[in-house]
């Protein structure tokens, strides 16, 4: 059973469709948005690529600001954007700080009394959102990709390890990279997930299930630039190269410094187009 989706607006772009639906989710027991780019029609179904954004982010960012329609549109791909948390659950704190609760959701399934009911990001994205997207939509089920940026390129890559063989490739710009070992990630585990069992926060460290990951062959494409402002406290992209080069016969990792970039939209903008274009090879292939 997947939830009925409600359109709320259509605007044509590049020939396609960027609509953006609400629904109800039963992961995360609230209404939820997403923005999707339909390409126009083909011969072909789409592939579909879904995109995970950071801290304080919603469904609008990454569709708005990234350049990445008029690639997708090139390349015959079906855009997912979906929002970073939960909304409006009216759980006490979740409103408090810009990185965590409310546009935090760190795509985490919580397991704390307070967060539990509906901070189930991880749940969400890879299996209510995937089914939805397939059901709903006029796309090729068998191939999915998924990237992201900051919190959502960690998402982006914990979901893709957790799951060999669903996504045919993932991506990131500027991944938190080692969350178990950072600010940003200690502040959010430690409320969705509690503290007394750390292995449960391993499940969505990338670096970790870098490490240890058996599963099929996966190639990672991912971005840095060295103006980050977050790079040495909270994004640690040399951890995951590090994890990738010790585990070379499942995991191939392009780790590249962008000079001079920061963390924002404009970096992403730079480098979509080779990111969409990573992601064609590996979905359009036959
Ligand atoms: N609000 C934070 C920055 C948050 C931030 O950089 N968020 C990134 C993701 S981690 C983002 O994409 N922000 C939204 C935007 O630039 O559109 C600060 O003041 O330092």
């Amino acid at each position: 059973m997947t939830s009925t989706v409600n359109l709320l607006s259509t605007s044509k772009c590049f020939g396609g469709l960027v609509k953006r639906y609400s629904h109800y989710s039963e992961c995360c027991a609230c209404e939820m948005k997403f923005h999707v780019f339909e390409p126009p029609a083909a011969t072909s179904k789409p592939a579909v690529l879904l995109f995970l954004s950071g801290l304080t982010c919603n469904d609008e960012n990454f569709i708005t600001k990234a350049g990445a329609i008029e690639y997708a549109y090139k390349n015959n791909l079906f855009l997912v954007c979906p929002d970073t948390s939960p909304r409006g659950c009216k759980i006490e704190g979740e409103d408090d700080s810009w990185d965590f609760g409310t546009g935090a959701g760190f795509y985490v399934d919580a397991t704390t009394e307070k967060w539990c009911k509906n901070y189930n990001m991880y749940s969400y994205i890879s299996e209510e959102l995937y089914n939805i997207v397939n059901k709903q939509f006029s796309v090729n089920v068998n191939k999915w990709s998924i990237f992201g940026h900051s919190m959502g390129g960690m998402g982006a890559l914990v979901i893709a390890l957790r799951n060999p063989g669903k996504y045919q490739s993932v991506s990131a710009f500027a991944p938190i990279s080692n969350p178990v070992d950072c600010q940003w990630g200690l502040k959010n585990f430690s409320n969705y997930l509690g503290t007394d069992d750390k292995s449960k926060w391993e499940q969505y460290d990338p670096s970790i299930l870098a490490r240890n990951y058996k599963g099929s062959h996966i190639d990672i494409l991912v971005d840095q630039g060295t103006e980050d402002n977050f790079l040495e406290e909270q994004l640690k992209p040399q951890t995951l190269q590090d994890a990738c080069e010790a585990n070379p016969q499942h995991l191939a990792l392009s780790l590249r410094k962008q000079e001079g970039y920061n963390h924002n939209y404009f970096f992403i903008s730079t480098f979509i187009k080779d990111h969409i274009e990573f992601h064609a090879q590996h979905l359009n292939q036959q």
